[in-house]
Protein backbone atom coordinates (compact mmCIF):
# COMPACT_ATOMS: atom_id res chain seq x y z
CA UNK A 1 0.00 0.00 0.00
CA UNK A 2 1.36 3.62 -1.16
CA UNK A 3 2.16 5.74 1.85
CA UNK A 4 -0.25 8.19 0.79
CA UNK A 5 -3.25 6.18 0.69
CA UNK A 6 -2.04 5.08 4.41
CA UNK A 7 -1.64 8.58 5.50
CA UNK A 8 -5.42 9.18 3.90
CA UNK A 9 -6.79 6.34 5.85
CA UNK A 10 -5.23 7.25 8.77
CA UNK A 11 -6.50 10.95 8.58
CA UNK A 12 -9.78 9.57 7.60
CA UNK A 13 -9.79 7.60 10.88
CA UNK A 14 -8.64 10.70 12.69
CA UNK A 15 -11.41 12.71 11.33
CA UNK A 16 -14.18 10.25 11.96
CA UNK A 17 -12.23 10.25 16.07
CA UNK A 18 -11.95 13.94 16.17
CA UNK A 19 -15.95 13.97 15.15
CA UNK A 20 -17.18 10.95 17.55
CA UNK A 21 -15.41 12.61 20.27
CA UNK A 22 -17.01 16.16 19.62
CA UNK A 23 -20.31 14.29 19.31
CA UNK A 24 -20.19 12.56 22.40
CA UNK A 25 -18.70 15.76 24.74
CA UNK A 26 -21.31 17.74 23.45
CA UNK A 27 -24.44 14.55 24.01
CA UNK A 28 -22.75 14.94 27.28
CA UNK A 29 -22.94 18.57 27.39
CA UNK A 30 -26.56 18.72 26.75
CA UNK A 31 -27.16 16.32 29.00
CA UNK A 32 -25.49 17.73 32.45
CA UNK A 33 -27.02 21.02 31.38
CA UNK A 34 -30.18 19.32 31.18
CA UNK A 35 -29.74 17.61 34.73
CA UNK A 36 -28.90 20.82 35.89
CA UNK A 37 -31.63 22.60 34.91
CA UNK A 38 -34.54 20.00 36.38
CA UNK A 39 -32.18 20.11 39.75
CA UNK A 40 -32.38 24.06 39.86
CA UNK A 41 -36.66 23.73 38.61
CA UNK A 42 -36.99 21.30 41.21
CA UNK A 43 -35.65 23.13 43.85
CA UNK A 44 -36.80 26.27 42.87
CA UNK A 45 -40.70 25.05 42.49
CA UNK A 46 -40.02 23.53 46.23
CA UNK A 47 -38.41 26.66 47.09
CA UNK A 48 -41.46 28.52 45.78
CA UNK A 49 -43.95 26.17 47.33
CA UNK A 50 -42.61 26.88 50.96
CA UNK A 51 -42.33 30.25 49.87
CA UNK A 52 -45.86 30.56 50.04
CA UNK A 53 -46.72 28.46 52.37
CA UNK A 54 -44.40 30.28 55.01
CA UNK A 55 -46.66 33.42 53.91
CA UNK A 56 -49.99 32.15 53.91
CA UNK A 57 -49.20 30.66 57.49
CA UNK A 58 -47.59 34.11 58.10
CA UNK A 59 -50.85 35.72 57.45
CA UNK A 60 -52.76 33.03 59.43
CA UNK A 61 -51.05 33.18 62.68
CA UNK A 62 -49.45 36.96 62.82
CA UNK A 63 -51.09 39.94 64.31
CA UNK A 64 -51.95 40.96 60.52
CA UNK A 65 -53.53 38.08 59.85
CA UNK A 66 -57.35 37.56 59.93
CA UNK A 67 -57.27 34.06 61.94
CA UNK A 68 -55.38 36.03 65.44
CA UNK A 69 -58.16 33.94 67.54
CA UNK A 70 -57.02 30.76 66.22
CA UNK A 71 -53.68 29.80 67.65
CA UNK A 72 -51.90 26.77 66.21
CA UNK A 73 -49.15 25.96 67.83
CA UNK A 74 -45.91 26.16 66.11
CA UNK A 75 -43.13 23.73 66.43
CA UNK A 76 -39.30 24.74 65.38
CA UNK A 77 -37.64 22.24 63.52
CA UNK A 78 -34.76 20.95 66.39
CA UNK A 79 -37.82 20.37 68.19
CA UNK A 80 -39.86 18.52 65.79
CA UNK A 81 -36.37 16.48 64.83
CA UNK A 82 -36.08 15.23 68.16
CA UNK A 83 -39.55 14.53 68.35
CA UNK A 84 -39.01 11.89 65.71
CA UNK A 85 -35.38 10.80 66.34
CA UNK A 86 -34.38 12.64 63.84
CA UNK A 87 -36.86 11.49 61.36
CA UNK A 88 -35.20 8.26 61.21
CA UNK A 89 -36.73 5.61 59.15
CA UNK A 90 -37.78 3.20 62.40
CA UNK A 91 -40.39 6.34 62.99
CA UNK A 92 -41.39 6.18 59.46
CA UNK A 93 -45.33 5.62 59.16
CA UNK A 94 -45.44 5.38 55.85
CA UNK A 95 -45.59 8.04 52.55
CA UNK A 96 -48.79 9.62 51.10
CA UNK A 97 -49.38 12.39 48.43
CA UNK A 98 -47.55 15.14 50.73
CA UNK A 99 -44.46 13.06 51.40
CA UNK A 100 -43.18 11.01 54.23
CA UNK A 101 -44.77 10.66 58.07
CA UNK A 102 -43.29 10.15 60.74
CA UNK A 103 -44.35 9.31 64.32
CA UNK A 104 -42.88 10.92 67.08
CA UNK A 105 -43.34 11.64 70.94
CA UNK A 106 -44.00 14.35 72.86
CA UNK A 107 -42.11 15.40 76.12
CA UNK A 108 -45.18 14.88 77.96
CA UNK A 109 -45.69 11.54 76.35
CA UNK A 110 -48.69 12.10 73.85
CA UNK A 111 -47.73 10.38 70.51
CA UNK A 112 -47.87 12.95 67.15
CA UNK A 113 -47.37 11.96 63.29
CA UNK A 114 -45.40 14.30 61.76
CA UNK A 115 -46.24 15.11 58.07
CA UNK A 116 -43.00 16.72 56.48
CA UNK A 117 -43.75 17.85 52.54
CA UNK A 118 -41.16 16.73 50.74
CA UNK A 119 -39.34 17.99 47.47
CA UNK A 120 -41.67 15.53 45.45
CA UNK A 121 -44.67 15.98 46.77
CA UNK A 122 -47.46 15.02 43.95
CA UNK A 123 -49.83 17.35 45.82
CA UNK A 124 -48.91 21.20 45.68
CA UNK A 125 -49.38 24.42 48.10
CA UNK A 126 -52.81 24.81 47.24
CA UNK A 127 -53.94 21.15 49.28
CA UNK A 128 -51.05 21.39 52.09
CA UNK A 129 -52.56 24.90 52.75
CA UNK A 130 -56.26 23.98 52.48
CA UNK A 131 -55.08 21.25 54.29
CA UNK A 132 -54.38 23.66 57.35
CA UNK A 133 -56.80 26.41 56.91
CA UNK A 134 -59.96 23.76 56.86
CA UNK A 135 -58.50 21.20 59.68
CA UNK A 136 -57.28 23.40 62.81
CA UNK A 137 -60.71 25.55 62.99
CA UNK A 138 -62.83 22.18 63.00
CA UNK A 139 -63.33 20.20 66.32
CA UNK A 140 -65.07 17.43 65.80
CA UNK A 141 -64.30 13.64 67.85
CA UNK A 142 -64.64 12.06 64.64
CA UNK A 143 -61.72 14.34 62.72
CA UNK A 144 -58.22 14.01 63.20
CA UNK A 145 -56.59 16.96 64.95
CA UNK A 146 -53.93 19.22 63.67
CA UNK A 147 -51.86 19.66 66.68
CA UNK A 148 -49.47 22.23 65.13
CA UNK A 149 -46.47 22.93 62.21
CA UNK A 150 -43.30 23.89 61.36
CA UNK A 151 -42.42 26.44 59.22
CA UNK A 152 -38.88 26.61 59.38
CA UNK A 153 -35.54 26.08 57.68
CA UNK A 154 -37.23 25.72 54.16
CA UNK A 155 -39.26 22.99 56.03
CA UNK A 156 -42.94 23.06 56.27
CA UNK A 157 -44.44 20.23 58.64
CA UNK A 158 -48.17 19.46 60.20
CA UNK A 159 -47.94 17.84 63.19
CA UNK A 160 -51.34 15.56 64.15
CA UNK A 161 -52.68 13.53 67.11
CA UNK A 162 -51.03 10.24 66.48
CA UNK A 163 -53.88 7.16 65.99
CA UNK A 164 -52.25 4.03 66.97
CA UNK A 165 -54.24 1.67 64.50
CA UNK A 166 -53.64 3.91 61.51
CA UNK A 167 -56.08 3.62 58.44
CA UNK A 168 -59.23 2.04 58.08
CA UNK A 169 -57.75 0.29 54.45
CA UNK A 170 -54.71 -1.11 56.01
CA UNK A 171 -56.91 -3.36 58.56
CA UNK A 172 -60.65 -4.10 56.31
CA UNK A 173 -58.72 -5.00 53.01
CA UNK A 174 -56.07 -7.21 54.66
CA UNK A 175 -57.48 -10.45 55.02
CA UNK A 176 -55.80 -11.35 58.21
CA UNK A 177 -56.08 -8.46 60.14
CA UNK A 178 -59.53 -7.62 59.19
CA UNK A 179 -60.69 -10.15 62.19
CA UNK A 180 -59.64 -7.17 64.48
CA UNK A 181 -63.11 -4.96 63.44
CA UNK A 182 -65.92 -7.21 64.15
CA UNK A 183 -69.60 -5.99 63.45
CA UNK A 184 -69.35 -3.90 66.58
CA UNK A 185 -66.19 -1.96 65.73
CA UNK A 186 -67.31 -2.04 62.05
CA UNK A 187 -70.76 -0.39 63.03
CA UNK A 188 -69.35 2.25 65.32
CA UNK A 189 -66.83 3.37 62.43
CA UNK A 190 -69.69 3.67 60.37
CA UNK A 191 -72.05 5.83 62.63
CA UNK A 192 -68.47 7.76 63.61
CA UNK A 193 -67.71 8.50 59.92
CA UNK A 194 -71.30 9.72 59.03
CA UNK A 195 -71.29 12.06 62.22
CA UNK A 196 -67.96 13.48 61.48
CA UNK A 197 -69.49 14.02 57.77
CA UNK A 198 -72.77 15.43 59.18
CA UNK A 199 -70.15 17.78 61.06
CA UNK A 200 -68.62 19.04 58.60
CA UNK A 201 -71.73 19.36 56.09
CA UNK A 202 -73.90 21.35 58.56
CA UNK A 203 -72.19 21.70 62.05
CA UNK A 204 -68.90 23.26 62.13
CA UNK A 205 -68.08 26.69 61.72
CA UNK A 206 -66.84 26.22 58.22
CA UNK A 207 -68.87 24.08 56.18
CA UNK A 208 -66.93 21.82 54.12
CA UNK A 209 -66.99 19.11 50.93
CA UNK A 210 -64.39 16.81 51.88
CA UNK A 211 -64.12 15.72 48.22
CA UNK A 212 -61.69 12.74 48.65
CA UNK A 213 -63.68 10.26 51.38
CA UNK A 214 -62.29 6.64 51.28
CA UNK A 215 -61.20 3.84 53.28
CA UNK A 216 -57.57 5.59 53.70
CA UNK A 217 -58.67 8.72 54.86
CA UNK A 218 -60.27 7.47 57.77
CA UNK A 219 -57.90 6.82 60.64
CA UNK A 220 -58.34 4.78 63.66
CA UNK A 221 -57.64 5.33 67.25
CA UNK A 222 -56.80 2.62 70.32
CA UNK A 223 -60.32 1.62 70.51
CA UNK A 224 -61.13 1.53 66.89
CA UNK A 225 -62.81 4.68 66.81
CA UNK A 226 -62.61 6.65 63.14
CA UNK A 227 -61.57 9.80 62.75
CA UNK A 228 -61.90 11.73 59.35
CA UNK A 229 -58.16 12.78 58.04
CA UNK A 230 -56.67 14.38 54.71
CA UNK A 231 -58.19 17.43 54.02
CA UNK A 232 -56.56 18.69 51.06
CA UNK A 233 -58.48 18.65 48.85
CA UNK A 234 -61.99 20.04 50.78
CA UNK A 235 -64.01 22.82 49.75
CA UNK A 236 -65.76 25.22 51.79
CA UNK A 237 -69.18 26.34 50.49
CA UNK A 238 -71.92 28.75 51.53
CA UNK A 239 -75.13 27.16 53.31
CA UNK A 240 -77.41 27.84 50.66
CA UNK A 241 -74.97 26.15 47.87
CA UNK A 242 -76.16 23.13 46.11
CA UNK A 243 -73.38 22.50 44.00
CA UNK A 244 -70.14 23.78 42.47
CA UNK A 245 -68.63 23.27 39.48
CA UNK A 246 -65.28 22.22 38.23
CA UNK A 247 -63.01 21.40 35.51
CA UNK A 248 -60.21 19.76 37.64
CA UNK A 249 -61.79 16.36 38.88
CA UNK A 250 -60.16 15.98 41.96
CA UNK A 251 -60.70 12.39 44.07
CA UNK A 252 -60.24 8.23 43.83
CA UNK A 253 -61.43 6.18 41.72
CA UNK A 254 -63.82 4.01 43.08
CA UNK A 255 -65.45 6.98 45.25
CA UNK A 256 -66.68 9.47 42.96
CA UNK A 257 -70.22 9.80 41.72
CA UNK A 258 -70.75 10.23 38.43
CA UNK A 259 -72.11 14.25 38.54
CA UNK A 260 -68.64 14.79 39.24
CA UNK A 261 -66.74 12.58 37.25
CA UNK A 262 -68.93 13.26 33.70
CA UNK A 263 -69.91 16.94 34.78
CA UNK A 264 -67.35 18.38 37.63
CA UNK A 265 -69.99 19.01 39.77
CA UNK A 266 -69.53 18.61 43.10
CA UNK A 267 -71.85 18.89 46.58
CA UNK A 268 -72.48 17.44 50.04
CA UNK A 269 -73.94 14.67 47.86
CA UNK A 270 -70.50 14.01 46.13
CA UNK A 271 -69.26 12.79 49.83
CA UNK A 272 -72.92 11.11 50.62
CA UNK A 273 -71.89 8.87 47.45
CA UNK A 274 -68.63 8.24 48.83
CA UNK A 275 -69.90 7.57 52.27
CA UNK A 276 -71.82 5.23 50.58
CA UNK A 277 -69.15 3.31 48.79
CA UNK A 278 -67.79 3.21 52.31
CA UNK A 279 -70.29 1.51 53.78
CA UNK A 280 -70.50 -1.46 51.41
CA UNK A 281 -66.51 -1.88 51.38
CA UNK A 282 -67.04 -1.89 55.21
CA UNK A 283 -69.54 -4.48 55.32
CA UNK A 284 -68.13 -6.76 52.85
CA UNK A 285 -64.64 -6.43 53.64
CA UNK A 286 -64.13 -5.50 49.48
CA UNK A 287 -62.57 -2.62 47.91
CA UNK A 288 -64.96 -1.46 45.37
CA UNK A 289 -62.48 -0.33 42.93
CA UNK A 290 -61.12 -3.92 42.74
CA UNK A 291 -63.70 -5.92 43.14
CA UNK A 292 -65.39 -7.53 39.99
CA UNK A 293 -68.32 -10.29 40.11
CA UNK A 294 -66.99 -13.90 38.22
CA UNK A 295 -70.77 -13.79 37.39
CA UNK A 296 -71.80 -10.55 35.66
CA UNK A 297 -68.79 -8.57 36.22
CA UNK A 298 -70.35 -5.84 37.89
CA UNK A 299 -68.62 -3.40 40.19
CA UNK A 300 -69.42 -4.03 44.56
CA UNK A 301 -71.69 -1.44 44.02
CA UNK A 302 -73.54 -3.70 41.15
CA UNK A 303 -73.33 -6.45 43.23
CA UNK A 304 -74.44 -5.17 46.33
CA UNK A 305 -77.63 -3.97 44.24
CA UNK A 306 -78.32 -7.65 42.92
CA UNK A 307 -77.91 -9.38 45.72
CA UNK A 308 -80.61 -6.70 47.75
CA UNK A 309 -82.93 -6.99 44.58
CA UNK A 310 -82.61 -10.71 45.08
CA UNK A 311 -83.46 -10.77 48.72
CA UNK A 312 -79.80 -11.68 49.55
CA UNK A 313 -77.89 -9.02 50.72
CA UNK A 314 -76.64 -11.02 53.54
CA UNK A 315 -74.09 -12.67 51.11
CA UNK A 316 -72.60 -9.30 50.74
CA UNK A 317 -71.44 -9.93 54.50
CA UNK A 318 -67.88 -10.37 54.68
CA UNK A 319 -66.18 -13.83 55.75
CA UNK A 320 -64.55 -12.28 59.12
CA UNK A 321 -67.74 -10.50 59.92
CA UNK A 322 -70.30 -13.78 59.68
CA UNK A 323 -69.84 -14.60 63.66
CA UNK A 324 -70.40 -10.62 65.15
CA UNK A 325 -72.49 -9.06 62.63
CA UNK A 326 -76.22 -8.61 64.00
CA UNK A 327 -78.34 -9.67 60.76
CA UNK A 328 -81.00 -6.84 61.07
CA UNK A 329 -78.03 -3.89 61.46
CA UNK A 330 -76.72 -5.02 58.66
CA UNK A 331 -79.40 -5.26 55.97
CA UNK A 332 -80.01 -1.78 57.35
CA UNK A 333 -76.28 -0.63 56.58
CA UNK A 334 -76.52 -2.33 53.21
CA UNK A 335 -79.75 -0.60 52.65
CA UNK A 336 -78.40 2.74 53.31
CA UNK A 337 -75.25 2.39 51.84
CA UNK A 338 -77.17 1.64 48.28
CA UNK A 339 -79.40 4.90 49.91
CA UNK A 340 -76.56 6.55 49.48
CA UNK A 341 -74.90 6.00 46.00
CA UNK A 342 -77.99 6.06 43.94
CA UNK A 343 -76.90 7.59 40.30
CA UNK A 344 -79.00 11.33 40.98
CA UNK A 345 -77.44 13.06 43.61
CA UNK A 346 -80.86 14.29 44.69
CA UNK A 347 -82.38 10.84 45.54
CA UNK A 348 -79.21 10.51 47.77
CA UNK A 349 -79.90 11.26 51.77
CA UNK A 350 -78.42 13.89 53.29
CA UNK A 351 -75.90 13.52 56.24
CA UNK A 352 -78.24 14.24 58.79
CA UNK A 353 -80.94 12.10 57.69
CA UNK A 354 -78.37 9.19 57.25
CA UNK A 355 -77.19 9.82 60.92
CA UNK A 356 -81.40 9.78 61.88
CA UNK A 357 -81.68 6.48 59.60
CA UNK A 358 -78.61 4.88 61.15
CA UNK A 359 -80.20 5.79 64.77
CA UNK A 360 -83.22 4.19 64.20
CA UNK A 361 -85.46 1.38 62.83
CA UNK A 362 -87.99 3.43 61.12
CA UNK A 363 -89.00 2.01 57.44
CA UNK A 364 -86.08 2.92 54.63
CA UNK A 365 -87.28 4.13 51.49
CA UNK A 366 -86.55 1.78 48.65
CA UNK A 367 -82.84 2.61 46.70
CA UNK A 368 -83.38 3.54 43.02
CA UNK A 369 -80.19 1.90 40.91
CA UNK A 370 -76.57 2.69 41.93
CA UNK A 371 -74.55 4.75 39.31
CA UNK A 372 -71.72 2.56 37.89
CA UNK A 373 -72.41 -0.97 37.88
CA UNK A 374 -69.43 -2.13 36.13
CA UNK A 375 -66.16 -0.37 36.81
CA UNK A 376 -65.87 2.54 34.35
CA UNK A 377 -62.79 2.64 32.05
CA UNK A 378 -61.26 5.26 33.58
CA UNK A 379 -57.40 6.30 32.35
CA UNK A 380 -55.60 8.35 34.93
CA UNK A 381 -52.75 10.92 33.53
CA UNK A 382 -50.15 9.10 35.77
CA UNK A 383 -50.49 5.45 36.50
CA UNK A 384 -48.41 6.29 39.44
CA UNK A 385 -50.78 9.05 41.30
CA UNK A 386 -53.58 6.26 41.62
CA UNK A 387 -52.33 5.32 45.09
CA UNK A 388 -52.26 8.86 46.36
CA UNK A 389 -55.69 11.14 46.44
CA UNK A 390 -55.12 13.75 43.68
CA UNK A 391 -56.36 12.08 40.65
CA UNK A 392 -57.47 14.21 37.89
CA UNK A 393 -60.17 12.59 35.46
CA UNK A 394 -59.54 13.11 32.08
CA UNK A 395 -62.33 10.73 30.42
CA UNK A 396 -65.65 11.22 30.69
CA UNK A 397 -67.51 7.79 32.04
CA UNK A 398 -70.77 6.66 31.86
CA UNK A 399 -73.12 5.89 34.83
CA UNK A 400 -75.81 3.27 34.34
N1 LIG B 1 -52.27 10.80 62.37
C1 LIG B 1 -51.76 9.64 61.96
N2 LIG B 1 -51.54 8.64 62.84
C2 LIG B 1 -51.02 7.45 62.44
N3 LIG B 1 -50.70 7.17 61.16
C3 LIG B 1 -50.90 8.13 60.25
C4 LIG B 1 -51.43 9.41 60.59
N4 LIG B 1 -51.52 10.16 59.45
C5 LIG B 1 -51.07 9.39 58.46
N5 LIG B 1 -50.69 8.17 58.92
C6 LIG B 1 -50.14 7.06 58.12
O1 LIG B 1 -49.12 7.57 57.27
C7 LIG B 1 -49.22 7.01 55.96
C8 LIG B 1 -49.30 8.12 54.92
O2 LIG B 1 -50.49 8.88 55.17
P1 LIG B 1 -50.98 10.08 54.27
O3 LIG B 1 -52.26 10.56 54.85
O4 LIG B 1 -49.89 11.08 54.10
O5 LIG B 1 -51.17 9.45 52.85
P2 LIG B 1 -52.24 8.41 52.30
O6 LIG B 1 -53.55 8.59 53.01
O7 LIG B 1 -51.62 7.04 52.34
O8 LIG B 1 -52.35 8.88 50.79
P3 LIG B 1 -53.01 10.24 50.29
O9 LIG B 1 -51.93 11.25 50.32
O10 LIG B 1 -53.47 9.90 48.95
O11 LIG B 1 -54.17 10.57 51.18
C9 LIG B 1 -50.43 6.08 55.97
O12 LIG B 1 -49.96 4.77 56.17
C10 LIG B 1 -51.23 6.50 57.19
O13 LIG B 1 -51.88 5.41 57.78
Amino acid sequence: MAASELTGIKSDFNKKKVIEVALGSSVGFILICLAVVVYIRKKWSHAQIQGTLMKTLCEDYTDGGQNKDVELPFFSFSEVSKLTNNFSTDNKLGQGGFGPVYKGVMEDGREIAVKRLSETSTQGVDEFKNEVRCIHRLQHRNLVKLLGFCAQKNEIMLIYEYMPNRSLDQILFDETRSSMLDWNHRCRIINGIARGLLYLHQDSCLRIIHRDLKAGNILLDNDMNPKISDFGLARRFKGYETGSNTKNVVGTYGYIPPEYAVHGIFSTKSDVFSFGVLVLEIVSGMKNREFSSQEHGDNLLGHAWRLYKDDKSLDLVGRSLRESCIILEVLRSIHIGLLCVQNQPEDRPTMSSVVLMLGNDGVLPQPKPPAFFTEPDLHPVAPTTQQFSVVNITTSLTGR
